[in-house]
């Protein structure tokens, strides 16, 4: 881990056919505080988080991780970079529904290398963090609040530097909202890492440091009435 940002993007631009989705943005992700980006439906937010985990090439612009630069176009490069420094969660989880929760996080670990005994007591320590059973169960069995802290344990197996998170509780109702935003939003002061969360939820982008909107392919920084006065 170097001393830097988590991340940094710099005029970033994509165009699908003659759509342009993002325009020269740019964006710093400190460590160790969270980020939330909002903006109008099909505005580049899912797509912003696809070029920061490398399965987006950008038209233009540069990002680094961690200060390494994305290797868009080299598989290998990018595929490492991904999994060793950045985690992921998902709408829907995105949960192998057959598994365990254990057996879920633990996976993430053993793709990246880890030995499975190590993977396993891994997994049970952040599974413990989120405060979710590692247990036998099936996950399909657990809530939908309970599959989400899980998948947030899974993004944590290998320390990511940087926690991406597209919708994480846009299935959720608000209670259960809640106390997945408190297990999310305490990792950045926690790990270190530096949190990016993609919502529509303005009680969910309430929570993080600072609040982006995504504007004409461009990152602003969102006036919150009432503030700095
Ligand atoms: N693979 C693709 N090919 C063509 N167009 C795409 C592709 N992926 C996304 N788009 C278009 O790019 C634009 C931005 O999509 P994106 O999913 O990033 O928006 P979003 O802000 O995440 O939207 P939402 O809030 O509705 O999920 C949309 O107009 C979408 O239709």
């Amino acid at each position: 881990m170097t001393s830097g940002p988590a991340a940094r993007v710099a005029g970033l631009s994509l165009r699908f056919a003659d759509r342009v989705v993002l325009d020269g943005a740019d964006l710093v992700v400190e460590r160790a505080s969270s980020v939330a980006v909002t903006g109008g439906s099909g505005s580049g937010k899912s797509s912003l988080l696809l070029c920061l985990l490398g399965l987006l090439r950008p038209d233009a612009g540069a990002i680094e991780i961690d200060g390494s630069p994305v290797a868009f176009g080299r598989a290998g490069a990018s595929a490492r970079l991904r999994r060793e420094k950045v985690g992921a969660v998902f709408q829907d989880g995105s949960l192998l529904p057959e598994l365990s929760p254990r057996e879920n996080v633990a996976l993430a670990g053993m793709l990246a290398g880890l030995p499975a005994a190590e993977a396993a007591t891994r997994a049970e320590e952040l599974l413990d963090r989120l405060g979710v059973p590692a247990g036998s169960r099936s996950v399909d069995e657990f809530s939908g609040g309970e599959q989400q802290r899980i998948a947030v344990a899974r993004a944590l197996m290998n320390r990511p530097v940087l926690l991406l998170a597209d919708e994480p509780t846009g299935s959720l109702d608000p209670a259960t909202r809640n106390q997945v935003c408190d297990a999310l939003f305490a990792l950045p002061g926690e790990l270190g890492c530096g949190l990016v969360v993609v919502t529509h939820d303005p009680a969910v982008a309430a929570r993080a440091d600072r609040r982006l909107r995504l504007v004409d392919g461009c990152l602003v920084e969102e006036v919150v009435a009432g503030m700095g006065r």
